[in-house]
């Protein structure tokens, strides 16, 4: 297996999730539909128009959706339903998917399955004293949540514990933006030449080498299919082995 390299050390390494360190499938086929599953029971004991006065946690967040959405039960959970099943990385949403998913975790019903590779980089970065981070749309209380849940020989173990921050798009701006990146770097405190950004979206490793930092693109099996084009914007690993920091 062909190693790659940089011309400085990596000292900072920022992971996107869905695609990357863990299969597109379990968002798809697990998380949504948990989701979904959980909503109308969720929306059922709030009252509707939902105020932005609310002190109710959940009425709270719905209070940021157009309030034509949240005129009543139906009205919201068919707007929620339309984000969900059109992947659209709405903040709201995300916000909301982050507190429906904690009982799902916390019951055991999910554990989030990361490829082994990711799981031997991110113990194998922090041994060399890497700063890793996320970046992904999921609210940065799913990412926690995730991480806290990873499925380890079917027992839940708590990665938090190796990851030093976490940014979505509340914290940073949308993934395909090389502002975003920008912000990133400012907040981690390494230069964009010693920090590497690995996602399985060519935008996202786009925008991310737009603002300077290094950029690979990580192809795993589920993953949407690269063109020709997709693949002059930079290299491809299909594990984090084949990284040399
Ligand atoms: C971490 S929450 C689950 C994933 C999710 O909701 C999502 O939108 C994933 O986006 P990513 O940027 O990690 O590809
Ligand atoms: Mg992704």
């Amino acid at each position: 297996m062909s190693s790659i390299s940089f011309d400085i050390t990596i000292k900072a390494v920022i992971l996107d999730i869905e695609g990357t360190v863990a299969p597109i499938t379990f968002v798809k086929d697990v998380l949504f539909p948990y989701f979904l599953r959980a909503i109308p029971d969720t929306l059922s004991p709030l009252t509707y128009p939902i105020q932005s006065s609310s002190t109710n946690t959940i009425e709270a967040i719905l209070s940021n959706f157009p309030s034509e959405v949240t005129e009543s039960k139906e009205s919201t959970f068919k707007h929620i339903e339309y984000l969900v099943k059109n992947d659209i990385k709405d903040s709201t949403l995300k916000s909301l998917q982050g507190f429906v998913w904690t009982a799902g975790y916390e019951s055991g019903e999910i554990k989030a399955p990361l490829y082994d590779d990711a799981i031997a980089a991110l113990h194998r970065w922090n041994e060399e004293g890497k700063k890793i981070f996320i970046y992904s749309s999921g609210s940065v209380k799913a990412q926690k949540l995730l991480f806290q849940y990873v499925n380890v020989n079917d027992k839940s173990v708590d990665f938090n514990g190796l990851l030093s921050g976490y940014f979505d798009i509340t914290t940073s701006g949308y993934k395909f933006e090389t502002t975003s990146y920008v912000n990133i770097i400012k907040d981690i405190q390494f230069s964009p030449e010693e920090s590497l950004f690995l996602s399985d979206n060519v935008k996202e490793v786009s925008a991310a080498l737009e603002a300077g930092l290094n950029s690979l693109i990580v192809v795993r099996e589920g993953n949407a299919p690269l063109s020709e084009e997709d693949l002059k914007v930079s290299k491809t690993i299909t594990s984090f082995d084949q990284i040399s920091i």
